[in-house]
């Protein structure tokens, strides 16, 4: 059990999987080229063993001997050769497809080889596949995004893995935006995990880019795109030192909100596939985005070639209600703080005075009359996109994002800092001007610019801890 000192942060919060699953196991028979598609919910957890056969979670190949134990997944265990699987515990509910999108995902990820190969064999001249991939809410994007990346492992491959989507972290917490270079495997439970950041992390990953973000909606606000330029400039250099990387290029995952089109125009989607010189389109789900873009793509003698490639969106895909996403990302969130399993992570509290630290908050679209929607030229993204502010009860709950940059700088060399770390507002006090934080590690508190936005919401039981912790 996990107890904390001075704060008595609810120990659940750290070891989800303490859940108890029923005893009882039962086989499922799969045949070749099936998936057994499955949800658990948050309170009942369901293991899974592989008993014979082949088996993969999105792409991720199940050991033999291991016990898998999943808690409020929704997900689907494909064999292309058949296998026995020992299921025990509750599902919400499940069943058995014969008709999978894994075959097309298979030739794409062969098409994508042959273009890592070009690389290798140019001598690392010429960069490997640069994939973007679109599409609306719960069409798949990041499922097909971490089945590309196992299947690129598994071949030997290291590939780059970007998050732009705010929904949803990538080894950081929802509100940000990462990229991180795969090496190994990718975790079966836990997925990308959200912890490397702040502690180990069960998937070997080259350390994190994490940049903040701090609003649910990349329509929201003027950061997202110059957001979007300086990660493009920061992979870039990056791929320029790691040569197995960029030989197996990258794989960007993008929230559905880019793909909704405004009058037939994605103005998101083609600022980035400007800036990372995406040559791989992919849309999924959508026919209406894919004659958009193919249109958009198609005979551009001057710029580079793009090609758009459709994909249909799996028959397992489940829309996700906004309570499952709310959950996810809480979890997502203690995760950060608590670790899990045996990667727990040790989180401390400080208290620090208003005067030591710096706090800007984002201005977004909706309440900066200068950022006029659908007006995004250039010179917007030199006004004001931060304020500074004292600490007040309205950001207890909030996030932090600690950025490399000091608070003597530039408001744009603020927004295009990358994040060290995050720390939770625990505590304000206005009378006695104190501020309570809580951090994943003990550390003392920075005197960086930090940046606090309005996504993602308070957790609750981060909340509840503050309580408690107060009435002692
Ligand atoms: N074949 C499948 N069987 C069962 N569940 C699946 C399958 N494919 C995807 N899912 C589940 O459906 C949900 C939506 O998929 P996914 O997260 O890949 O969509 P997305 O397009 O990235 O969504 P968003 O843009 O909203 O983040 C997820 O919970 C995912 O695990």
């Amino acid at each position: 059990m996990l107890s904390l000192p001075g704060l008595n942060l609810a120990p659940q919060a750290a070891e989800p999987l303490n859940i108890p699953t029923a005893s009882a196991t039962r086989i499922q028979e799969l045949a070749a080229n099936t998936e057994y598609r499955f949800e658990v919910s948050f309170s009942r957890a369901v293991t899974v063993r592989l008993q014979s056969g082949t088996a993969e979670f999105f792409g991720a190949e199940l050991a033999p001997s291991n016990t898998y134990t999943f808690l409020g997944t929704k997900g689907a265990i494909y064999t292309w050769h058949g296998c026995r699987l020992e299921i025990g515990g509750e599902v919400e509910s499940d069943y058995v497809a014969e008709e999978t999108p894994m075959m097309s995902f298979a030739n794409l990820h062969f098409a994508l080889e042959s273009l890592r190969d070009r690389s290798v064999a140019s001598g690392s001249m010429e960069m490997g596949p640069r994939v973007l991939i679109v599409g609306p809410e719960n069409a798949g994007k990041t499922t097909l995004v971490k089945t590309l990346t196992s299947y690129a492992i598994k071949t030997g491959r290291q590939p780059m893995v970007i998050n732009l989507d705010p929904r949803q972290g990538m080894l950081s917490v929802p509100g940000s935006f990462s990229a991180a270079a795969f090496s190994s495997i990718m975790d079966i439970e836990e997925g990308w995990g959200s912890s490397p950041i702040s502690g180990p992390s069960p998937t070997p990953v080259k350390m994190p880019l994490v940049y903040h973000y701090g609003l649910k909606d990349p329509e929201e606000g003027k950061i997202f795109r110059p957001l979007v330029t300086r990660m493009a400039l920061a992979v870039t250099s990056r791929l320029e030192e790691d040569k197995a990387s960029k030989q197996a290029g990258f794989i960007i995952d993008s929230s559905g909100a880019i793909s909704h089109g405004r009058a037939g125009v994605y103005e998101n989607i083609e600022h980035i596939v400007s800036e990372f010189s995406v040559n791989i389109l992919i849309t999924i789900g959508s026919e209406r985005l894919h004659n958009d873009l193919t249109r958009r793509y198609t005979h551009r003698p001057t710029e580079d070639t793009v090609s758009v490639i459709r994909l249909d969106k799996s028959g397992g895909c489940v829309d996700r209600t906004e309570d499952y996403m709310r959950t996810l990302r809480h979890a997502q969130m203690r995760e950060y703080f608590f670790g899990h399993g045996e990667n727990a992570l040790a989180p401390s509290s400080q208290t620090a005075d208003f005067s030591d630290i710096h706090i800007f908050r984002i201005i977004d679209g909706a309440t900066n009359p200068a950022f006029l929607p659908g007006d995004a030229d250039e010179h917007d993204y030199e006004a004001a996109v931060y304020e500074k502010i004292t600490p007040s009860a309205q950001i207890q709950g909030r996030m932090l994002a600690i950025t490399t940059a000091s608070h003597m700088d530039k408001q744009q060399v603020i927004r295009d800092a990358s994040v060290r770390g995050y720390v939770y507002v625990a505590d304000v006090d206005e009378g006695k001007r104190k501020i309570r934080l809580l951090s994943p590690q003990p550390g003392q508190t920075p005197a960086n610019a930090m940046v606090v936005g309005s996504w993602p919401e308070d957790v609750p039981g981060l909340r509840y801890s503050r309580l408690k912790d107060k009435s002692v």
